[in-house]
């Protein structure tokens, strides 16, 4: 039976209590192994050996020294490629064709981008004049924040957790990583490579467990922890805000979206039926930056509708590793179950299900397996819940609309504010539209292309700050200024 332990100073270690839960497949339901639940006890010890390694040897590396460290850890889960792959998918039920491409590589990726960026940032600097003619002069130094707490999601878990581990150790901070109790496998296994590429111990910790009155309260509201970032729903957000407020520790958070896509009449249809096919249903639907609401223009509204139900029937679900398979089971059964009442709802709501809407029939190895059917409606108010309310399925919504005034409105109608794909050939009408969205990201005849020295977060509900590229520094360092008299 599998183990999943704590990585605490550079060794795995079991909970003291002995208190461990299930990890089960999403993709029939059988036991992967067990996992070790942190009480407060881990927590302190992996929040303590985080603190005390600041002062170690890896306080002392130079910029330089820490970016050598991390390219290695990059090519180091490059060369375990395969490990890390079977666990992701293992543990998520993804298809192997989508996780080798994005989930492992930008996994690797994580390690290089930052720490190159970061380090060729210049810093700022002013002239100040003073009176007695000598000058001043103005110098930004820039230091790690200190033990930075990590909150990580299950939908692209070696994904998110190193978008986060790889600025916030190229900066020379240390972490404490609680991935989410759905997907330890990975971050877990990331502890190996550490060591193999000999990060000194402490610097980067794993505790496991759950969200409240478990290891992600316990790391959140530890006084020792100097900030903490975290993706995942609106609601936890508020949570772990609240943590933070006691000892103003800072946080960024990457929280949830119910992003539209807009498709205007003057698109290359097939362009836009192929990207809003990936944003909707890519790893099951279940990625923060995902399409749930659709809106078409009156003349191709028909057309486009009919080429995306042809599409969805295309879709091949199946095993992770089926190589045909490029649509996999939601996380878990529990997930499915919110999935598949948003379902229910819909027709509640008066949808017209144009295709999918229940759980498929996988044959009796895989029926007790997370499954559900790849889902389009249409005919829904514009106030139903299902049109307002984050679902993380693969399931969208598409409607017509007649002028840009009204589908800009529609698209903002939300409180949250995340990401929003636009199609169309014009670009300047592209370009008009995108800066009247009320998003942190907008995508133009694309989707989920990234360049990771971009800025990345939401607006309003769906998060608070920006990560990616140099806009990482803001989070992961303290900004000092230093004044010298001339
Ligand atoms: N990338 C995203 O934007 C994601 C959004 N979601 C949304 O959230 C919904 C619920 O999924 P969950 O896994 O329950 O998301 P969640 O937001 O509850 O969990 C994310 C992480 O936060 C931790 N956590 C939960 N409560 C906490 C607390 N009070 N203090 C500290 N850590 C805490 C969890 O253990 C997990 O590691 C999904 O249905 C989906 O709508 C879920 C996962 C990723
Ligand atoms: O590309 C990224 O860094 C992130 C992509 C997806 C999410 O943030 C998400 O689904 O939460």
């Amino acid at each position: 039976m599998k183990e999943f332990r704590h990585f605490i100073n550079g060794e795995y270690t079991a909970s003291v209590n002995g208190k461990t839960f299930e990890n089960r497949s999403p993709v029939d339901n059988s036991l992967i192994g067990m996992v070790h639940e942190a009480g407060q006890i881990e927590v302190d010890a992996a929040v303590k050996a985080a603190k005390q390694a600041l002062k170690g040897p890896w306080g002392r590396m130079t910029a330089a020294q820490r970016t050598a460290l991390l390219n290695k850890v990059a090519d180091r889960i490059n060369e375990r490629f395969d490990e890390f792959l079977h666990a992701e998918c293992l543990d998520t039920g993804k298809p192997h064709s989508i996780a080798c491409h994005i989930d492992i590589p930008r996994g690797a990726a994580n390690f290089k981008a930052f720490s190159e960026t970061l380090s060729n940032h210049p810093t700022e600097g002013f002239r100040l004049d003073t009176p007695d003619g000598k000058g001043a002069l103005n110098v930004g130094h820039r230091t790690p924040k200190g033990v930075i707490a990590v909150i990580s999601p299950w939908n692209l878990p070696l994904l998110l957790m190193t978008w986060k581990v790889g600025p916030a150790l190229a900066c020379g901070n240390t972490v404490v990583v609680k991935p989410s109790e759905e997907t330890p496998a990975t971050t877990t296994l990331l502890g190996e490579v550490m060591n193999e590429c000999g990060v000194p111990a402490g610097v980067f910790n794993v505790v496991h467990g759950f969200g409240p009155q478990s290891a992600g309260e316990f790391l959140t509201t530890h006084p020792l922890v100097d900030a903490i970032t975290f993706t995942g729903e609106t609601r936890t957000g508020e949570a772990i805000m609240k943590a933070a407020s006691v000892g103003l520790r800072n946080i960024s958070l990457e929280c949830g979206g119910k992003n539209p896509g807009i498709v205007f009449a003057d698109c290359d249809l097939e362009k836009a039926v192929e990207g809003t096919m990936r944003s909707a249903f890519v790893n099951c639907g279940q990625v923060c930056l995902g399409t749930e609401r659709v809106y078409v223009e009156r003349p191709i509204y028909d057309a486009f509708l009919k080429r995306m139900k042809e599409e969805v029937a295309k879709l091949k679900l199946g095993r992770p590793e089926d190589p045909e398979a490029n649509f996999g089971p939601l996380v878990s059964l529990e997930h499915r179950d919110k999935v598949i009442s948003y379902y229910q709802l819909a027709v509640e709501e008066g949808a017209t299900v144009e295709i999918g809407g229940g759980i498929p029939d996988m044959g009796v190895d895989l029926n007790n397996g997370a499954w559900v059917e790849p889902t389009i409606w249409t005919g829904l108010k514009d106030d139903a819940r299902v049109i307002n309310e984050e679902i993380f399925g693969p399931c969208c919504h598409i409607r017509p609309f007649d002028t840009e005034e009204e589908v800009i409105a529609l698209a903002n109608d939300t409180h949250y504010g995340l990401a929003a794909a636009i199609w169309t050939e014009n670009s300047a009408k592209a370009v008009r539209v995108a800066e009247q969205m009320e998003t942190g990201l907008v995508w133009i005849n694309s989707w989920f292309l990234r360049d990771l020295r971009t800025a990345f977060g939401g607006a309003k509900q769906s998060g608070i700050g920006r990560e990616g590229g140099v806009h990482g520094l803001e989070f992961y360092t303290e900004l000092k200024n230093i004044c010298i008299k001339l």
